[in-house]
């Protein structure tokens, strides 16, 4: 397939270059876009140095596949005309998730609404992230309420947002500085941020809603219950969620467990006496999402349970879901 990756030089768009090698995608030709800025740069990739090139209908429409990491902005421009033009598109930015005619996928949820069509989007990352292990529990002992506290890395804001912390970082500690800030609300080194994305008039972030409205969308429950508090903190890497659910049937520890680890893209990462449970530093990486500090929570009763998840964002909650998206559409023709 010939395929095109648009947003290459991006946080994203160079994990999905990874991927595709990793995975073995059948590229016959591998196109890298990005802005007018990086136009003609070189970037190293498993299929030797290609130059970047930036993003035209008239380039692109001979693409077989393209996978975009650009803003929404850009793909509210340019999704639509490269489908029409006969291109599979797989979008990671949020413009089209809630479109109607458009589905949002998690392979091990929903993979059956990729159907025949040829614009899928690619959910938020910490939604990703989330309804790995929350369908599987919806699957054994059905879900009545979930409340879901986040603690996201700075890449969740990009190559700039990694770039910022690092430099921040470095002046606090080698210049005594105070630590500045563009990308994010305040400075994030050596601080946490309960802001991602904008306030809405109901007082949440965009980003909590997003986890609340693209999880609806996924599992097929749009009356779910869900509330969400979405805070950045200084690590590089790996969104982490506190995960509360209020079950419609009873469940226990082990039967939860027992679940999430059948279940695809989970690993079962929970054994407190000697000290294993999901960190960003062991989920870094890897495909699976963490799944840990499995326990009853007294407070729903015995169909209360708290879980602690760590899923790399760029892989699961953008690259890597982009690509298993990528899979089946090819496997649907
Ligand atoms: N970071 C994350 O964890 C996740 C991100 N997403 C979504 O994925 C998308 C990409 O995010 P991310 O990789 O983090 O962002 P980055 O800021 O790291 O990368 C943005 C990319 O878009 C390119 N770009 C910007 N403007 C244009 C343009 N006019 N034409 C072509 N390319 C352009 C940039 O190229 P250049 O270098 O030339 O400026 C760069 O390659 C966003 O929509 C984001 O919401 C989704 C899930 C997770
Ligand atoms: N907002 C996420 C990453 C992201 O880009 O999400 P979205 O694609 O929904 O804007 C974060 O900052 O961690």
């Amino acid at each position: 397939m010939r395929v095109g990756v648009i947003g290459a030089t991006g946080a994203v768009g160079k994990e999905l270059v990874e991927v595709l090698a990793k995975r073995r995608f059948p590229v016959t030709e591998l196109c890298l876009f990005a802005s007018t800025r990086s136009a003609g740069t070189k970037q190293k990739t498993p299929w030797g140095e290609i130059t970047i090139e930036a993003y035209s209908l008239e380039a692109a429409r001979n693409l077989d596949l393209a996978l975009l990491a650009v803003s929404g902005d850009f793909a509210k421009a340019h999704a639509r005309a490269l489908a029409e033009a006969g291109v599979a598109v797989v979008d990671n930015s949020s413009a089209f998730r809630l479109e109607q005619d458009v589905p949002l996928v998690v392979p091990e949820v929903n993979a059956a609404a990729i159907g025949n069509h040829r614009l899928i989007a690619n959910p938020n990352c910490t939604t990703a992230i989330l309804v790995v292990a929350l369908e599987p529990l919806r699957q054994a002992f059905g879900l009545r309420r979930v409340i879901v506290s986040t603690y996201q890395a700075a890449s969740g804001a990009g190559a700039e947002g990694m770039a910022e912390l690092e430099r921040e970082t470095r002046r606090v500690l080698l210049e005594g500085g105070p630590a500045g800030h563009e990308v994010f609300a305040h400075p994030l080194a050596f601080n946490v941020i309960p802001q991602i994305d904008s306030f809405q008039p109901n007082a949440y972030t965009r980003e909590e809603m997003k986890v609340a409205w693209e999880s609806r969308k996924i599992m097929g429950l749009p009356d779910l219950l869900i509330s969400c508090t979405a805070v950045r903190i200084p690590t590089f890497r790996v969104h982490a969620e506190a995960v509360t659910i209020e079950t419609e049937r009873p469940v226990t520890p082990e039967a939860a467990r027992a679940v999430l680890a059948k279940a695809a893209g989970v690993k079962v990462v929970d054994d407190p006496a000697a000290q294993l449970y999901p960190m960003p530093i062991t989920a870094t990486g890897q495909d699976d999402v963490e799944a840990g500090r499995i326990r009853a929570n007294p407070v729903f009763g015995d169909c209360g349970l708290d879980l602690f998840l760590c899923g790399d964002q760029l892989l699961k909650g953008a690259a890597l879901n982009a690509v298993q998206i990528a899979e089946r559409l090819r496997l649907a023709g």
